[in-house]
């Protein structure tokens, strides 16, 4: 088989299959090989080898060691914004996802309806059943209720390390404006916030509510980015130039962190651009996503943590934290979701791949 520069991944794939080269699973062990040889999109190898970041040793400077004298709480809280009628699995996702890696405490603030049924998941998770869409509120009673929505979150918000806005948020307008509230108080707080899913689907078309927050992260899917794209940059996405058209994205919001997830991730603060490509799993069950905003805000966190106990100075490259984040997070996710489909195959689904979050950990970086 000739690998030629220019083929992109389906094409190697498919001539590997062509050439009886190696049975299925072995063609797609060779996936990354090829992927790191070629370039995602049949881009310049020393290209894509210059954008690829350190992710192993990036997780292992990040992850705090064990210490006797830490408590509850130091290793991190993060809070889950979402969960309604339609989605309780996308913020249980998140929050368990942010457990499973080492956070020390994980909330949810959801609706009424959704709050009964994440709890029934794990009894793990903090739950508040706080969060109201329009159907449930009079049109006389908005102002007032709003106004309760957005305090009953504000009272917890000084204590978490990080806030994921969007997994299984839904789109009722009533709800998103309680939203939008409670993403301007986290702001004011200095607070990190993760914008995914229907989070990514209020901001895009209200992107004052982040634009120049640098503690802030876009994580789009490939909707979620196209959208984005169109109305930041008025333009479609263009794959010939992903990294380029990425950073000005970042930078037009004023220096947001954007991780625009796909084959290989890329990752943005709009003034550098990096990738992850570790291998991953050709399945695309639900909820990867999820898994992902979770982990990076554990990430995320700890990153800041050690960034201010070093009073700044780091020896790993790049220093802003909400990239170092974005990073480990997805090197974590992808390593996760390979070993799963390792042994899953097919019948793979996200709670499988969240079960190999402590063991994908355990590989780059041994608790002991
Ligand atoms: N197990 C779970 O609980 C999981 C729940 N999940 C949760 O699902 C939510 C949506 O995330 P997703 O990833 O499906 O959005 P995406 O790919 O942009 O849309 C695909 C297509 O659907 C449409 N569309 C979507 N939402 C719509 C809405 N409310 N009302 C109307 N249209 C809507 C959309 O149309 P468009 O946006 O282009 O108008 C596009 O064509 C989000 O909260 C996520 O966290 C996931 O995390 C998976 C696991
Ligand atoms: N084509 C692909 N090949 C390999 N890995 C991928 C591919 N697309 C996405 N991923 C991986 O899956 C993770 C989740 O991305 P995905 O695009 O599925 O998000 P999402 O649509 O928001 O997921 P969710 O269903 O949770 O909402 C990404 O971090 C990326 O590493
Ligand atoms: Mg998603």
């Amino acid at each position: 088989m000739i690998v030629k520069h220019g083929m992109n991944y389906l094409s190697v794939l498919n001539s590997a299959r062509n050439h009886k080269l190696a049975p299925p699973l072995a063609v797609l062990r060779r996936q990354q090989f090829l992927i790191r040889v070629l370039g995602v999109r049949g881009e310049n190898i020393m290209q894509e080898s210059k954008f690829e970041a350190d992710a192993d040793n990036i997780l292992r400077a990040i992850t705090p060691v064990f210490d006797p004298n830490r408590h509850k709480g130091q290793a991190g809280k993060v809070a889950v914004i979402g969960g309604c009628r339609e989605y309780t699995g996308a913020p249980y996702f998140a929050a368990i996802s942010a457990l499973k890696i080492g956070a020390d405490l994980s909330h949810v603030f959801c609706t009424k309806d959704a709050a009964p049924v994440i709890k029934s998941y794990s009894p793990e998770l903090i739950v508040h059943p706080v969060l109201e869409e329009s159907y449930s509120v009079g049109d006389r009673d908005k102002d007032h209720m709003s106004r309760r929505v957005v305090a009953e979150v504000d009272k917890w918000m000084e204590r978490f390390d990080c806030l994921v806005v969007g997994p299984g948020l839904g789109r009722d307008p009533f709800l998103l404006d309680c939203v939008s509230e409670i993403i301007k108080q986290a702001r004011q707080a200095s607070i990190p916030i993760i914008i995914d899913g229907d989070g990514l689907f209020l901001v895009t078309d209200n992107l004052g509510l982040v634009s120049g927050y640098p503690l802030a992260i876009l994580t789009p899917n490939v909707n979620e980015y196209k959208r984005l794209v169109q109305k930041v940059l008025n333009c479609e996405v263009n794959d010939q130039d992903a990294h380029g058209q990425l950073l000005s994205l970042a930078k037009q919001i004023g220096g947001v962190t954007v991780l625009r997830k796909g084959m290989s991730d890329l990752i943005s603060d709009g003034e550098i651009v990096k990738s992850v490509s570790n291998y991953g799993s050709p399945r695309r069950c639900g909820g990867q996503g999820d898994i992902l905003s979770g982990s990076v805000a554990v990430f995320l966190s700890w990153a800041r943590q050690l960034i201010s106990a070093n009073e700044g100075n780091l020896i790993i490259s790049p220093t802003n934290p909400t990239m170092l984040g974005c990073i480990a997070g997805s090197a974590l996710l992808r390593k996760a979701a390979s070993l799963a489909f390792e042994d899953r195959k097919r019948s793979t689904l996200t709670t499988d791949i969240i079960e190999c979050l402590g063991r994908s950990l355990e590989d780059i970086c041994p608790a002991c």
